[in-house]
């Protein structure tokens, strides 16, 4: 598969003037609750008015979702403010189902995107269709297995294609209930940068009070959109209750966003970004060499070591280093996520070289 703008024309022809936004609950629970929510958000910047009909629970015993039933209030929910629809499909008894009722935009959940069966399941099922359809990330932060999910729609002739991020499971307990790993998302940008990209802050955040800020960053990144669990009562939501923002809320996050251009030709922006990008650049190369320089004395001590047959790891001194640098990087303004992520490959780094001079 390769780029090509073609991949986001179905956007484009969208003709917005703002980033594309996929709202509504986490769930379908009642035809009226499907209504309301359709009408609270239909003279909003929302697209597509969005609801799960099944609901893959982490755990047995939880609410699944109503079933093929809540692609009937969806329907009527689109006869009735022209809001296009949009659901998750797990199988291709619900992409059936789906088509059957006009459903305008299916996306592949994260914890079908793990399972290529799955993907090429559903890919077969949906072959050929003018549906938009749109791969959320894996679980997993596995960016051929993402783009694995798009490259199967992709050779079933499926045009109208996205991706959705919504970060990535951690057995460690951080802020975000999925972490966002923004670099993969990146990552994934580079590499197909027409490819429709959304940010789905509700599940990287969990919180609705995180909402805005894990939106903002997705447009500083250049997102084209933004996918966001709505109800109009979320603390009686029947799934996802902490995640859920009012209608109100939603405007009110859209009003707020900034919205950043791609680039700008304006000659002083030009100017002084040239300016600029000459310091970062003369401050990369010495960032280079001073890490060569340290590499060069890690082979010294390798030698050093080998002669007296010592092990490559030492957990105490690096432990020693690692504390010293995470207080120095925070007097001068670095997280100390950074400082753990640089001085963790630094030291893998180390070990490489060490561990090629005690095997040599
Ligand atoms: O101090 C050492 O013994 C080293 O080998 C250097 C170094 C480092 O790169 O800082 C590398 C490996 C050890 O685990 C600890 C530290």
């Amino acid at each position: 598969m390769e780029n090509s703008p073609q991949m986001r024309k179905w956007l484009d022809d969208l003709g917005l003037s703002h980033p594309l936004v996929i709202a509504g609950p986490c769930s379908a629970e009642t035809e009226a609750q499907v209504l309301e929510i359709a009408h609270a958000l239909k003279d909003t910047d929302v697209t597509y008015l969005r609801a799960g009909i099944w609901k893959p629970r982490t755990r047995p015993g939880m609410f699944e979702g109503v079933g093929a039933i809540g692609l009937k209030w969806m329907q009527r929910a689109k006869e009735e403010t022209g809001l296009l629809i949009a659901t998750e499909v797990a199988n291709k008894d619900h992409v059936k189902l789906a088509l059957d009722h006009d459903v305008d935009l299916l996306w592949i959940g994260a914890r079908s995107t793990v399972s290529p069966f799955i993907v090429q399941e559903i890919a077969d099922a949906l072959e050929g269709t003018d549906k938009v359809v749109l791969v959320k990330n894996p679980v997993n932060p596995d960016l051929s297995l993402w783009l694995g999910g798009i490259e199967r729609l992709h050779a079933s002739n499926i045009k109208k294609l996205g991706v959705i991020h919504r970060g990535f499971s951690t057995y460690e307990k951080t802020k975000y209930r999925n972490i966002p790993e923004w670099q993969l998302a990146i990552e994934l940008q580079n590499k197909f940068p027409d490819l429709p990209l959304i940010c789905d802050p509700s599940h990287i955040t969990g919180k609705r009070d995180m909402i805005f800020d894990v939106s903002q960053t997705a447009l500083d990144l250049n997102y084209d959109g933004l996918i966001i669990e709505t109800h109009c009562n979320p603390e009686e939501a029947w799934s996802d209750a902490a995640q859920q923002v009012t209608p109100k809320s939603l405007v009110q996050i859209m009003k707020d966003l900034r919205i950043r251009k791609e680039t700008t030709g304006e000659a002083d922006y030009t100017k002084e970004l040239g300016v600029l990008r000459a310091q970062i650049d003369v401050i990369d190369n010495q960032l280079i060499e001073i890490l060569g320089k340290r590499m060069k004395v890690a082979d010294k001590i390798g030698e050093l070591k080998k002669t007296k047959n010592v092990a490559v790891l030492q957990n105490s001194r690096w432990n020693e280093i690692l504390g010293k640098m995470i207080l120095e990087g925070e007097q001068r303004g670095l997280s100390e996520e950074f400082v753990l992520r640089m001085f963790k490959a630094i030291h893998q780094e180390s070990i490489n070289h060490q561990d090629r001079i005690l095997k040599g």
